[in-house]
């Protein structure tokens, strides 16, 4: 099937924004540019006033908690998981999995993310499932909690999902290991993590360095920082690995992250939301880093809205740096977007580029906060909103055409969602 997105404006990998047209052939980009005479679409998306980005790719997240969004706020991260999110999450059923992931998944359409990557669980397969009949590219992994008395089991549900998913949906699915975090994955474990990630070819995505108060605890207990001796299980020494938050970093820190070539999945709206801190994405950026952004749980953000986060991480590191020139749009919405694949394992996705996948979010530009037509990488990123996305495309098969959607019935996920979530936190 070949789709033609005619006369739009493209942010371009350079950053340019022609007005051109965007050939899709099957699943891939096949060009942009001119229309050659034997190029037949059986589908032509008009793009007049619209830009056309490639799909928002959310590095970080937990999509069911979406059942918790406004459940528990204005807490410090330990307290909230210890004493609300991890009680209510206990009575998870695999149900809720499935809509909560669906309601990720509405949320995620609607705001023009066309990849996510998820730790959560149990029951994953649920979210592959939902991922499959969004439409949407799932980098999914099996959040193991090692220190629970269930630790090796939830290593073995990891290691099943891998099996059966990695690569499902014409590649739309992968799957990596979710070892939750140093202070729930003492080293013995992560060790074990290390040997079966290895084993099966799989990449690690693990919470690193998200507060203070894990720095002390890890200082208190191992006498060392969690880069310095998590390093030493092997976790990093496989296929790859994308490590969230790194918040607090020093300069050895910094060594480790680049040594084992680490992608950093930066979260803005959460390190602000639960006072984390802010992490040092200029320099990391400066040092060749890859950083891509995400949005973390709903439950922390509170919603999935990846424009939002290439906002706020342009913004954050402008007040925080006192530096209006740290992160400049462009910079943002490639973490957003280009970095963000690179991030996830999926190099040909997050740019508008031939041979690259046919993940395409289109805006539509017809609103004042679109005008007038200055710069749009600077009108997207520091003026609109994601209301202004009406149309998304994943793998080359459109799922909202002119805020119509096409695989997911909003009425009822909305109603699901309310239902599963009254279970859960009344
Ligand atoms: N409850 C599952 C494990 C899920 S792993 C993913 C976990 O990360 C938790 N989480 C969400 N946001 C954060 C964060 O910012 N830092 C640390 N953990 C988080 C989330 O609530 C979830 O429990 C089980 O043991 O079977
Ligand atoms: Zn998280």
């Amino acid at each position: 099937m070949k789709t033609l997105i005619k006369n739009v404006c493209a942010v371009m990998p350079d950053g340019t924004t022609p007005v051109t047209n965007i050939m899709i052939d099957n699943n891939r980009i096949a060009g942009i540019g001119d229309v050659p005479e034997d190029f037949r679409p059986g589908k032509v998306i008009d793009g007049t006033d619209h830009l056309a980005i490639p799909g928002f790719v959310n590095a970080h997240t937990h999509t069911s908690m979406t059942l918790l969004r406004s459940y528990a706020d204005d807490m410090a991260l330990m307290d909230w998981l210890n004493n609300e999110v991890w009680p209510a999450e206990a009575k998870m059923t695999s149900d809720d999995i499935y809509w909560g992931a669906m309601l990720a998944m509405l949320e995620m359409v609607r705001t023009g993310t066309t990849t996510f990557a998820d730790m959560y669980g149990p029951w994953m397969e649920r979210v592959a499932e939902a991922a499959m009949d969004a439409g949407l590219r799932g980098v999914l992994s099996r959040g193991i909690i090692g220190v629970a008395p269930d630790g090796e089991k939830k290593l073995e549900e990891n290691a099943e999902l891998y099996r059966n998913f990695h690569g499902a949906a014409d590649g739309r699915i992968t799957v990596m290991f979710g070892p939750h975090a140093p202070y729930t994955c003492p080293p013995d474990f992560l060790k074990k993590v290390a040997a079966k990630a290895q084993e099966l070819g799989a990449e690690i995505h693990i919470h690193m360095h998200e507060t203070l108060d894990e720095i002390n605890g890890s200082l208190k207990e191992y006498g060392r920082r969690p880069f310095d001796w998590v390093a030493e299980t092997g976790i990093f020494e496989g296929k790859g690995t994308l490590a969230a938050h790194c918040v607090h970093l020093d300069d050895n820190d910094i060594e480790i992250i680049k040594k084992y070539g680490i992608r950093v999945a930066h979260n803005p709206g959460s390190n602000m939301k639960l006072a984390s801190g802010v992490a040092p994405v200029p320099r990391l950026l400066a040092e060749g880093v890859c950083v891509a952004l995400g949005t973390d749980g709903a439950s922390s953000n509170n919603n999935l809205d990846m424009l939002e986060e290439v906002n706020l991480a342009a913004m954050l590191h402008k007040v925080h740096g006192l530096d209006p020139v740290a992160i400049p749009a462009f910079k943002a919405l490639q973490m957003g977007t280009e970095f963000g694949g690179q991030a996830v394992g999926i190099p040909d996705i997050g740019r508008l580029a031939k041979g690259c996948k046919a993940d395409i979010t289109l805006l539509d530009m017809n609103s004042a906060a679109w005008c007038p037509r200055n710069n749009p990488v600077s009108l997207l990123v520091y003026s609109a909103n994601s209301g202004s996305v009406d149309t998304v495309i994943c793998d080359g098969k459109v799922l909202m055409e002119k805020h119509a959607l096409t695989t997911l019935d909003e009425e009822r996920i909305l109603f699901e969602a309310q239902r599963c979530a009254d279970r859960l936190t009344k």
